[in-house]
């Protein structure tokens, strides 16, 4: 071997080594040094919360604790905080109500004290606030950048665009599609019951009109091709919420390889019915009045023209994406809650079809018809404080936050556990875990001690921008179903609350209906 050849052969072994220090020397910084820098950071601010250990953090204790039953309330079954978000009952055993949890090296401030959130939030704009990067990367299949995601004054602009889609014209339009869609599930519950088959399977059911529902008023799409997406979104999300992927841990994609991939393909699938339906769209829109979502969104707004901007294909896509999931499933389990919660009290089913029987009468159901329905917005905000369909909020710290003598640190992610303050005695009273619809009566703080302890649409600037359109879908399928159904628990029903996201019933909710 010739000198030159030995020397070429020593660089190349040089430079090896060097590579391999350097990405031993990032993996050490991203799973070790960084965090701990931080978690000491976060200490001597005075936060105190379950010591993690790098780079999993918390994860293995949330995990542990997740399997445990004996963790579990038995003592209600509307006490389904330690049922549901077990380490977060344990932990503010001894941590009190806000405290610091690490998933990964990503530090997330724990809050269910809503005076501190109420400090906190008081002194920054909604555009302010970042939503937790980790989450924004993990979920991106689901909502890209979509409004949910949004930070900033990209925010500000997509939040004008959308807004009037929501208006009462637009929302009266809404409500006959949601008549025709509630009415022929009805009819079908109605063949099947005569057949001899009294026992429906309400949480399924009432998903699809949803899903109908939404596709129909914000797309103006076929029931078919409503399913199409609905199929796609839901095995989306299974795939991303089903099973722990170690969120928050560094190159933890590489840990479940087959699950990423599986996200990103289903993700892209979306993406291209998503496509064909906008390209649809702009065929058949052109000289019209925009009266839905897509249709609003295609033309854009007057702020939107001002700014010179329209929205891009990809946000269209991601925007009708959030859209779509976001419009169906947080109402559609609303509406299911409520019916468990109304087969367990039937005397309010009484009540409610009492007031049905006043207020609409015979008549048609109609949007100002609906506001007459007093009780049934009590029972629908009870149904969201005892199992709120979006179960957590969350922000992340984009500069440094004072709270007292407390400093949050810029990039602390945030998360706000709305079951924590839901069934919080402290707040509601002895009686929290009871159903009783009647504490919103004249009250729509439902007598909770503090007003930011009741957060089923979330807080500020960023509180939900579908809540109007929840509102009406509630009361137009409630009403038909209770004024042609009563109904009772099936004996196969198991109480299991489950999160996948949004808060569930784990196994459906099978219901016997006998028609009235
Ligand atoms: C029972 C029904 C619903 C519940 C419980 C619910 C709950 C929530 C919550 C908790 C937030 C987060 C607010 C925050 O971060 O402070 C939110 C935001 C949002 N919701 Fe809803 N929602 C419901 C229905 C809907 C519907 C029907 C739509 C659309 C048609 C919708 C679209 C959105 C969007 C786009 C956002 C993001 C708003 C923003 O960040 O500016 N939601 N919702």
């Amino acid at each position: 071997m010739g000198l030159l050849e030995l020397a070429t052969g020593f660089n190349i072994a040089v430079l090896l080594v060097f590579f391999l220090l350097l990405v031993t020397l990032r993996v050490l910084f991203s799973c070790w040094i960084s965090p701990t820098l931080k978690y000491w950071k976060i200490r001597r601010n005075g936060f105190g919360g379950p010591t993690p250990s790098f780079p999993f953090g918390n994860i293995k204790a949330i995990v542990k604790m997740s399997g445990d039953s004996s963790l579990q309330s038995s003592n209600s079954p509307h006490d389904i905080h330690s049922n549901v978000f077990p380490y977060f009952a344990q932990w503010q055993k001894s941590h009190g109500k806000t405290f610091i949890y690490w998933l990964g090296t990503e530090p997330f401030l724990y809050i269910a004290e809503p005076e501190f959130l109420k400090k906190m939030s008081g002194s920054i704009l909604a555009k302010s606030w970042g939503k937790p990067t980790v989450f924004k990367n993990d979920r991106d299949p689901m909502f890209g950048n979509g409004l949910v995601m949004v930070e900033g004054d990209e925010w500000v602009r997509q939040r004008h665009v959308i807004t009037p889609a929501f208006n009462p014209i637009n929302l009266k339009v809404m409500a006959s599609l949601m008549v025709e869609s509630a009415t022929n599930m009805l009819d079908n519950w109605t063949t099947f019951i005569n057949s001899g088959k009294p026992e429906i399977d309400a949480e399924r059911e009432i998903i699809k009109t949803a899903g109908e529902i939404i596709a129909k008023t914000s797309f103006g799409v076929s029931y078919k091709t409503g399913q199409n997406v609905l199929e796609k979104l839901r095995a989306l999300q299974v795939t991303l919420f089903k099973s722990n992927r170690f969120v928050g841990v560094p190159f933890s994609k590489f840990f479940c390889p087959k699950k990423t991939l599986e996200a990103k393909r289903l993700g892209k699938e979306i993406d291209q019915l998503f496509l064909s339906i906008i390209n649809d769209r702009k065929k058949s829109i052109k000289g019209k009045t925009p009266q839905d979502l897509l249709g609003i969104l295609l033309q854009g707004s007057p702020v939107d023209s001002r700014l010179g901007k329209t929205l891009s294909q990809q946000e269209l896509v991601d925007e009708c994406k959030t859209f779509f999931f976001g419009g169906h499933e947080t109402t559609a389990l609303a509406i299911t809650w409520t019916l468990l919660l109304l087969a367990m009290n039937p005397e309010w089913q009484d009540q409610l079809r009492d007031e049905i029987r006043e207020v609409v009468k015979d008549g048609e159901i109609d949007v100002n018809t609906l506001a007459g329905l007093k009780k049934m917005g009590w029972v629908l905000n009870e149904v969201l404080r005892l199992y709120p369909s979006s179960p957590n909020v969350q922000r992340q710290a984009r500069e440094d936050i004072r709270v007292d003598d407390l400093t949050i640190p810029n990039g602390t992610n945030m998360w706000i556990d709305v079951v924590a303050m839901h069934h919080d005695p402290e707040l509601w009273g002895e009686d929290v875990n009871e159903f009783k619809p009647e504490r919103f009566k004249g009250d729509m703080y439902g007598g909770c001690k503090h007003k930011m302890g009741y957060l089923p649409f979330g807080f500020g600037g960023r509180m939900c921008v579908g809540r109007n359109l929840t509102f009406m879908e509630y009361k137009i399928v409630l009403t038909l179903i209770l004024s042609r159904f009563s109904f009772t628990l099936s004996p196969t029903y198991t109480h299991s609350p489950a999160i996948l996201l949004s808060l569930r019933p784990n196994y459906g909710l099978p219901l016997r209906f006998q028609p009235l």
